[in-house]
C-alpha cells in the first residue's frame, strides 16, 4: 500500500522527506558499502534538497543520480544536473558521488536504495511524458535499457529518462508534489483505467512508497 502524507506547508514536507530519505540511506549503509539515491529535477525538490544536504550521513558513500535529464549543457539553467549540484551536492553532501544520467548507470548497484520522483500536471513523472515519442518503450516491463531518450510536445527540450522498470527497481520510492491541481491529477491517475505515467509507476512501486504533498512549493 502506498502511504500518503499531507503537510501544512512546503517546509514541513521538505523536513519530513529529508529525514525519511536520510534514514533509509543510513539503513542501507549499515548493510552495504555504498547507498544509491535517485532524485528528480524540476523546481519542487529545492527545499527538500536544501534539507537533505544537511543530514549527517556518510555522504562519501552515497551515489546520486537523476531520474531524468534535459538534453542541455550541464551548466544550462534548465539542467537537472546543475540544479542537483547547486542545491543537493553542497555542505555535508558535497562529497557524495554524482553520476550523470546515462546508460552507464546500469553498472551501478541495484536496486537503488531510495528514489524520489516529482510529477507534472499532465501526469508525467521523471520525463515519462504522456505524449512522448518513445513512451511505449520506456513504460514496457520488458524494456531492458535503464534510460531512453524522448521527445514530447509537452517538453521544451529533448529528454533522457529512466524507464519504468528502472524507476521502480528501488527499495523505497517517494513522490513529492505540491498544490491542489497536482493532488487531483495524482488521485485521478491512481484510479484511472488507462493511467498516465505517474499512475503506472505507482502501480509498480515497492511496498515502501509514499506520496508527499504540501499545498505550496515554498520559496525556492
Ligand atoms: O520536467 C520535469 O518535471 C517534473 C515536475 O517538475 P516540477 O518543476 O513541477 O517540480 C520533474 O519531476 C522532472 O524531474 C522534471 O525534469
Amino acid at each position: 500500500m502506498i502511504l500518503e502524507r499531507d503537510f501544512a506547508d512546503a517546509h514541513a514536507a521538505a523536513d519530513w522527506l529529508a529525514v525519511s530519505v536520510a534514514t533509509r540511506l543510513e539503513k542501507a549503509l549499515r548493510a552495504r558499502d555504498r547507498a544509491g539515491l535517485v532524485v528528480s529535477g524540476g523546481r519542487t525538490p529545492a527545499l527538500f534538497f536544501d534539507r537533505l544536504a544537511q543530514q549527517a550521513i556518510e555522504w562519501k558513500l552515497v551515489t546520486v543520480t537523476l531520474a531524468d535529464e534535459r538534453c542541455v549543457p550541464a551548466d544550462h539553467a534548465d539542467s537537472n544536473q546543475r540544479f542537483v549540484r547547486e542545491r543537493l551536492l553542497v555542505g555535508p553532501a558535497a562529497v557524495a558521488m554524482f553520476v550523470p544520467l546515462s546508460d552507464k548507470i546500469a553498472a551501478l548497484p541495484h536496486p537503488w536504495d531510495v528514489t524520489v520522483l516529482g510529477m507534472g500536471e499532465d501526469g508525467h513523472t521523471a520525463s515519462l511524458f504522456p505524449d512522448g515519442d518513445t513512451l511505449a518503450q520506456a513504460l514496457s516491463p520488458a524494456t531492458t535499457v535503464p534510460v531512453v531518450a524522448l521527445t514530447a510536445p509537452g517538453a521544451k527540450q529533448r529528454r533522457l529518462t529512466m524507464t519504468l522498470p528502472e524507476l521502480t527497481n528501488t527499495h523505497a520510492l517517494f513522490v513529492q508534489i505540491s498544490g491542489a491541481a497536482k493532488k487531483r491529477v495524482l488521485e485521478d491517475a491512481r484510479r484511472a483505467d488507462t493511467p498516465p505515467p505517474i499512475g503506472l509507476v505507482l502501480r509498480a512501486a515497492p511496498a515502501d512508497s509514499c506520496v508527499v504533498w504540501s499545498p505550496d512549493g515554498g520559496q525556492t
